[in-house]
């Protein structure tokens, strides 16, 4: 063919392309421009051009740039405290979004309309799940899923799952006691991560990989994922490494779910008895319930082979199983760093804590681990350490939630204001939910105690404005488990270790790393330490790679507590 004409027909298609665009931005920007009239609230300064994208910018611009994009919006949302809501036109890096950091809209979104998971939310988490999942699904998909994986979750099973939880817990205080040992700095995240995922790993395909003291494949190559990984920072995002890493490590994670799939569907075919992820034998492995659940429902029985399992069905397990692995990990290991981090600076609130411990496991606090294993009931004895992790998801909550709106939808502000959702998605935005002054006292104090104190006490929470777990039919299925683990972390390590944070040595480590290298090699550890970042004065902030994380994953050093 001519060049002549292929470039001719380029540059057409470059134009038509960008008339189409036009054509996009003007008649997504009318709509918008719609509700401004109206006088929806939302920031003035937007443009038909960048619509809000520069004022998120120029928020985004008063933090360090690895910030979680919530920190800006938490900003942001002061200027909107009549409403607590506020309309944020994205396009085209995201939809039109209203913004929500109000009890009452929260309520209406999670529970009165259930409003569903936003269909780019399932593309922005593809790399980490591979495809839909129980957290991105809609309907009677995520209802019949939902169903399968509930029983896994109860509080019966979460109570014979603790003595595994222990063991995984006395391995990461064996390598705290190494730490001490050794004197250096480490990341505490390493370490977190690797706590985690042993305990789900086990919940999930029934298999000890002993993630913390191994190399593995697994929880690996799910970090390596997240380490490139960003919901919208185009810097990431449009690393051209980035998908081939992820492809790579994605590619290698399927193929041994998959093995471990069929391994165990072989094992039920063959008449033997579902695994267990418990000594009790009451605990059902993640795998095990999906396995069930396929031997039990007609359409998987369509799906199934003589030999296998579907193709379709066994994707969409392997996506579960994967959605699983890094839900159960990685919010839950930024979590117990918060609570670390805030222990150290209340040194009144951890003295409380070792007194709780004390009182209800006795002064010696090498006894706690069997006497939890014999009488995982204890736990809901420890009050005030439930308190502790209360008030730290409270305050560092690391996820988030984003609904679609819909036609015929209307939302009410406490003031009857109306939000008509035709052309709007929705993001109810935990951090700043938890630090509305209107139902928080002393919003930005860490104080335990007001999950503890009477209906009536002027620190008694509104339950309508704590939602680190989201609330409604689609609220975390894992929460109980994220108490109990945390609770068992804190009771093992408490009262044998000091952890404090060491930025200041950290940097002086790593000064010569530059910024370059973290974009192009992905390791977050080295980022930025030309100048001294914080965020309100806080040099542990939430940093953006899937759920949040501490920044630098928390440099520390430990210390063995000396009991009197
Ligand atoms: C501190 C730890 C955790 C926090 C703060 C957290 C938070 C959340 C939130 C806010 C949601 C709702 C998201 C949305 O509405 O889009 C959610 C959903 C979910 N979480 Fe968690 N989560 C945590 C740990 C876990 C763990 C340990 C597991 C599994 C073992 C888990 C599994 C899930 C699943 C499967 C869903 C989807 C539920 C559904 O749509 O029906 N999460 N989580």
């Amino acid at each position: 063919m001519c060049p002549h004409i292929v470039t001719q027909a380029f540059i057409f298609a470059v134009v038509c392309g960008f008339v189409h665009f036009l054509f996009l931005l003007h008649h997504h920007r009318s709509k918008i421009n719609k509700l401004r009239n109206q006088g929806m609230p939302m920031p003035k300064e937007w443009s038909w051009a960048t619509g809000h994208l520069l004022t998120l910018w120029r928020y985004k611009n008063k933090f360090p740039r690895d910030a979680f994009v919530g920190t800006a919006l938490t900003l942001l949302a002061a200027d909107f405290s009549d409403t607590e809501a506020f309309v944020m036109d994205l396009w085209p890096v995201a939809p039109a979004i209203l913004i929500v950091y109000s009890p009452e809209l929260s309520t209406q979104i999670s529970t009165k309309y259930n409003l569903l998971k936003e269909e780019s939310f399932e593309k922005s988490l593809g790399p980490i799940t591979g495809g839909p999942n129980m957290l991105t699904m809609n309907g009677e998909q995520w209802k019949m899923w939902r169903a399968i994986f509930n029983p896994g979750f109860s509080a019966a099973s979460m109570q014979d799952y603790v003595p595994h939880v222990v063991s995984s817990v006395e391995t990461f205080c064996e390598l705290l006691d190494k730490k001490t040992r050794e004197g250096d700095i480490f990341r505490l995240g390493d370490l977190t991560m690797r706590l985690t995922a042993d305990v789900i790993t086990k919940l999930t395909l029934n298999t000890s990989l002993d993630c913390q003291r191994s190399e593995n494949l697994l929880g690996d190559g799910l970090q390596a994922i997240i380490r490139w990984h960003s919901l919208w920072d185009p810097f990431v995002l449009m690393n051209p490494l980035r998908p081939i890493v992820q492809r790579y490590h994605s590619w290698r994670i399927n193929r041994y779910i998959q093995r471990e799939l069929r391994k165990q569907f072989l094992e039920q075919i063959s008449g033997k008895p579902p695994r267990d992820a418990a000594d009790s034998g009451r605990v059902k492995s993640i795998a095990s319930l999906i396995l069930e659940s396929s031997a039990r429902s007609k359409p998987s029985k369509l799906l199934r082979t003589r030999t296998g399992i579907d193709h379709h069905f066994i994707n969409l397990a392997t996506n579960q199983i994967r959605l699983f692995l890094f839900a159960g990990s990685d919010t839950t290991s930024s979590s117990i760093i918060y609570t670390y981090h805030l222990l150290s600076q209340h040194p009144g609130v951890l003295e409380k804590l070792r007194a709780e411990h004390t009182a209800i496991f006795g002064p010696d606090p090498s006894k706690a681990a069997d006497l939890l294993r014999n009488s995982p009931i204890l736990l809901n004895k420890c009050r005030y350490t439930m308190a502790v992790i209360k008030e730290t998801l409270r305050l560092y909550s690391p996820a988030a939630t984003m609904r679609a709106g819909g036609d015929g939808i209307v939302l009410r502000d406490r003031t009857n204001y109306a939000y008509p959702m035709e052309h709007l998605s929705v993001s109810i935005i935990h951090r700043a939910v938890h630090l509305n002054p209107r139902v928080w006292p002393r919003p930005r104090e860490f104080l335990p105690d007001r999950f503890l104190v009477d209906r009536g006490h002027e620190l008694y929470p509104n339950p309508a404005a704590y939602r680190p777990f989201e609330q409604g039919p689609r609220a975390c299925i894992g929460q109980n488990m994220v108490y109990n683990e945390m609770r068992i972390v804190l009771i093992l390590t408490a009262r044998k270790f000091i952890i404090k944070p060491a930025y200041e040595e950290w940097r002086t480590l790593h000064r010569w790393k530059r910024e370059w290298i973290e974009t192009f090699s992905g390791d977050e550890s080295s980022a930025r330490w030309e100048i001294d970042e914080h965020v309100f004065g806080d040099r542990a902030y939430q940093t953006e790679k899937a759920g949040t994380h501490p920044k630098n994953g928390y440099p520390c050093r430990v210390e063995v507590l000396h009991n009197e």
